[in-house]
């Protein structure tokens, strides 16, 4: 594990030690899961799918937006094209909140990914109760039993879940341990924060064709989607980039189609 990753895990540690003694009564009942990876399949049949991230911060980059307003980036997000939507919860190091999925969720009708870093299988009934759809595991952060254990939890739950690898070993081992069919590409190298789409390009052939590959991180304009699907990949995570633009319905469209305004 990365010494970034391993310091957000510790914290994260300490952090849902504390969640799980207050239990999991503050949430109102969660509304029937929402399909995540139907959702990205569907649009990936017939184009690009895109999961647009509601990211007010980052360790890489601090402050992305200050006017941060959920429901409304998730209207602009839904109207702009988008099929499915990630939220970071992690308030540590993204400045996110637990309250940013539950209001943007209720403001649109597109499936959500809570994104943060599950170190425990508790982790999946507390994201269901906030009305998530979908859970990240990050195979850097976990040794094969414990991802195999929290994928194992998110199913029995009805949530899919989405698989992210850096390299070819994290992602052998996605493939040997782990069941889910969304397998995710983070082209960002987490010791140095450099993002690199040739990550996607070398990792794509690896991939058999029944998963779904999503390309994560550094993608900024409709000619990276474009250079993305001569890897047979067109399905994209995409958050700094149309969250600093003032018009993010206009900018998510423009990501997808190409068409200016
Ligand atoms: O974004 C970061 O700085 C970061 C640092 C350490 C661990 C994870 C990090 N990002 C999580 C993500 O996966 C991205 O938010 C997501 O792929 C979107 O990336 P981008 O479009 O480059 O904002």
């Amino acid at each position: 594990m990365t010494d970034r990753l391993a310091e957000i895990c510790a914290t994260k540690r300490i952090e849902v030690a504390a969640r799980k003694v207050q239990g999991l009564s503050c949430w109102p009942e969660p509304s029937p899961v929402r399909g995540f990876e139907s959702a990205l399949r569907n649009k990936a049949d017939t184009g690009f799918a895109l999961i647009a991230e509601i990211k007010k911060a980052s360790p890489s980059k601090g402050l992305i937006r200050a006017d941060f307003d959920p429901p409304a980036h998730a209207q602009a997000y839904q109207a702009g094209g988008a099929a499915c939507l990630s939220i970071l919860t992690d308030a540590p190091y993204f400045q996110g909140h637990e309250d940013y999925l539950v209001s943007a969720r209720a403001a649109c009708d597109l499936p959500v990914i809570r994104k943060d870093f599950m170190i425990d299988p508790w982790q999946c009934a507390e994201s269901r109760v906030m009305g998530a759809d979908a859970i990240l595991i990050i195979v850097a952060a976990l040794d094969d039993m414990a991802m195999s254990e929290i994928e194992d939890a998110a199913l029995a739950l009805g949530l899919d879940v989405l698989v992210e690898v850096h390299d070819e070993k994290e992602l052998e081992r996605a493939l040997s341990h782990l069941k889910s069919r969304l397998i995710g590409v983070n082209n960002r190298n987490l010791k140095s924060f450099d993002v690199d789409l040739a990550t996607t390009e070398r990792l794509a052939a690896m991939v058999p064709s029944d998963k779904l590959l999503v390309c994560e991180s550094g993608i900024a304009s409709h000619a990276d989607c474009v250079r993305m699907a001569d890897s047979g990949v067109h399905t994209f995570l995409v958050g700094e980039s149309l969250m600093r633009q003032e018009n993010i319905e206009n900018a998510t469209r423009s990501l997808l189609t190409g068409q200016i305004g």
